[in-house]
């Protein structure tokens, strides 16, 4: 029900405040739940895991190292209920260059099962890749894409507090 997805959000947020600030991404809180049994799987944040880490991403990699399976491969252990909240937008484009989170989502569906549905609390804003055009990828690849209003401001103000305040 909605107040559901709300409180996830706001648990997601809550993560995002683990996240180091700094002036070159975004601090994201994300969960990974079992929509069937209402559980919660895993949680990430940026930066949670070695390496120039995304929450989604960190969500993901928990889950498959939980169950002895190489990241790229977690859709085949995924429960059929999974949905992942994310406080931003899974990132389509990525100044590292690194793998994004689009993808990783996309991927988990090669087997038919995989990430049915991604909640998220605001749009990436254009600060570092411009528009984020990634719900159009996650839709034709079976992925719904939920936005969960409310936490817009405090979701941004997390996110960007490693940012050089703007003038
Ligand atoms: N959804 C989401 N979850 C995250 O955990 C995170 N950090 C971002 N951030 C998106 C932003 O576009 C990238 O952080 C910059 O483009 C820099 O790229 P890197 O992160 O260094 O690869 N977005
Ligand atoms: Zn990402």
């Amino acid at each position: 029900s909605p107040n559901d997805h709300a409180s996830y959000m706001r648990l997601a947020l809550s993560y995002a405040h683990e996240s180091p600030p700094l002036p070159t991404n975004f601090r994201v809180g994300a969960l990974l739940v079992d929509s069937a049994s209402n559980k919660i799987l895993t949680s990430g944040f940026t930066l949670e895991l070695p390496g120039n880490t995304h929450a989604e991403q960190c969500c993901l990699s928990k889950y498959a190292s939980e169950h002895d399976i190489p990241e790229e491969r977690v859709g085949e252990v995924l429960p059929e209920g999974a949905v992942i909240y994310t406080t931003v937008e899974p990132c389509v484009k990525r100044l590292s260059g690194n793998r994004t989170c689009v993808e990783r989502i996309v991927e988990t569906r090669s087997k038919g099962g995989g990430i049915r549905k991604v909640y998220v609390g605001v749009k990436e804003p254009e600060t570092f890749v411009g528009d984020n055009q990634g719900r159009k990828i996650l839709e034709n690849a079976g992925v719904e894409v939920v936005l969960v209003g409310g936490l817009e401001k405090e979701i941004l103000r997390v996110a960007t507090a490693g940012h050089v305040a703007s003038s």
